[in-house]
């Protein structure tokens, strides 16, 4: 490819991840707002992707070392150009004249006064890729107040800025194995573990559904349900399947319920793609009911998966924890009915990929309040480290958990037995 081409594919992209940038300072979500991007080749559309995601992760580092170059606040598309640059350069390796260089076009691009900006944009961007050692100095980027407070309260401020660190590093790509092995590095709890941006549909056995995408982290809540071959178990909350396919893969009878038929239909698809099934059934789970009492309920209920910020680096800056309370007491109402559709001595599993305890550790002691003939079974499974159990016996994970190898999502994971006869 010639020099000018390449320049050109490089902007393709970095346009596309300034779109990006753009519509998630505006409330979109990176899923919600892809469609601007369709358009772009798959490679440009996926470097796109990559560098909006890792200026989400670095922003706020970008800014705190921008500041003292700039004479004035920057206005909102100088300023995206500005952090692109600079993420590029000081944290993805990107040489400085050629980072520096697109930056200059991009301004270029741009109506008016954004022209304009070009000269200032070079000079600052020339100092900022000589400010290395000040990047390095910096710390990672902070979780927004209405978490990083309840997460401090919860583990204290030496594992508060460990989760930062992890957010800002990303996540490696999880499979889950439908038997046997899948490709990656096995891991203790029973995952198999590759690089980030590993091309997923190129790995051997994916056309033959011998394993599916999930976070190793997001695997334990069905490992300590421990399903049996023959158990009728609902899966309350299911799309898109992770966690339905590792049940029906145990021999379980599954029920996957969810309240979104669009969702539900990428249940279907991923039990096809892996020769496995379950029934499907579109309805809310506050509503259904079933005939027969069931041997287990795996709920992995909706939550502010903030579990998930590795992989969605957008969520703190769009969300501002209003709706915790709302989701929390969702989750109670969603507990509650599962627990009535348990035979005596069935066994649920909640889950939340939350980092919040609201919708975690304090969940847990409300539902046991309401329901004092609950029994909290340790939440063991193989490989579960002794130090990951709370004093209730609960499962909680953290993205700091497992630094070495390169983290896990967090999750909030406890196994409630009813009283009666065991199943
Ligand atoms: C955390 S996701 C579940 C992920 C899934 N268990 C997996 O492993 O792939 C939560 C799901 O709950 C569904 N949901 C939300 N409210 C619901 C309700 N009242 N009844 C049934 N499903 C609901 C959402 O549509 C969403 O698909």
């Amino acid at each position: 490819m010639d020099k000018t081409r390449k320049m050109e594919r490089g902007d393709a992209a970095r346009q596309g991840a300034l779109k990006l940038l753009a519509a998630v300072e505006d409330g979109a979500t990176l899923d919600e707002a892809g469609a601007l991007i369709e358009r772009l080749p798959p490679a440009d559309r996926a470097r796109a992707r990559r560098l909006a995601l890792e200026v989400l992760r670095r922003g706020w580092r970008a800014d705190a070392l921008l500041e003292p170059m700039l004479a004035r606040k920057p206005r909102p598309d100088i300023r995206r150009i500005l952090r692109l640059a600079t993420v590029e350069m000081l944290a993805l390796g990107e040489a400085p004249h050629g980072a520096v260089n697109a930056a200059v076009t991009l301004c270029r691009g741009l109506s008016g006064k954004g022209q304009a900006a070009a000269g200032m944009v070079n000079a600052v961007l020339r100092k900022a890729a000589a400010a290395k050692d000040a990047w390095a100095k910096l710390p990672p980027q902070k979780m927004p107040d209405w978490l990083r407070a309840p997460v401090a309260a919860a583990w204290g401020r030496d594992v508060t800025r460990a989760i930062e660190a992890a957010h800002e590093a990303g996540a490696p790509l999880d499979l889950t194995a439908k038997a046997g092995d899948a490709p990656g590095e096995a891991l203790p709890t029973g995952s198999f573990r590759l690089p980030s941006g590993t091309q997923v549909s190129a790995l051997e056995g994916y056309d033959s559904g011998d394993w599916w995408v999930q976070d190793a982290a997001a695997a334990m809540a069905v490992r300590v349900l421990d399903p049996q071959p023959g158990e009728r178990i609902a899966d309350l909350c299911a799309a898109p399947g992770g966690k339905t396919m590792q049940l029906a893969a145990a021999g379980a009878e599954v029920i996957a319920l969810d309240i979104s038929e669009s969702r539900l239909a990428r249940v279907a698809e991923n039990l096809a793609r892996c020769g496995l099934s379950a029934k499907l059934v579109a309805a809310d789970a506050l509503e259904w009911r079933t005939d027969a009492p069931l041997d287990a309920v795996l709920l992995d209920a909706p939550c502010s998966a903030t579990g998930t910020i590795r992989r969605h680096p957008e969520l703190p800056l769009i969300r501002d924890g209003s709706a915790i309370a709302e989701l929390a007491d969702l989750q109670a109402r969603l507990i509650d009915h599962a627990l009535s559709l348990l035979k005596p001595g069935g066994r649920l599993v909640f889950a939340t990929c939350s980092l919040h305890p609201a919708e975690g550790e304090e969940q847990l002691t409300a539902t046991l309040a309401r329901h004092p003939d609950l029994t909290v079974e340790p939440a063991t499974a193989p490989g579960v480290e002794p130090g990951w159990l709370t004093e209730s016996g609960a499962l909680r994970l953290r993205p700091d958990l497992w630094p070495e190898r390169g983290g896990m999502d967090g999750f909030f994971i406890a196994r409630l037995r009813k009283s009666g006869v065991k199943s």
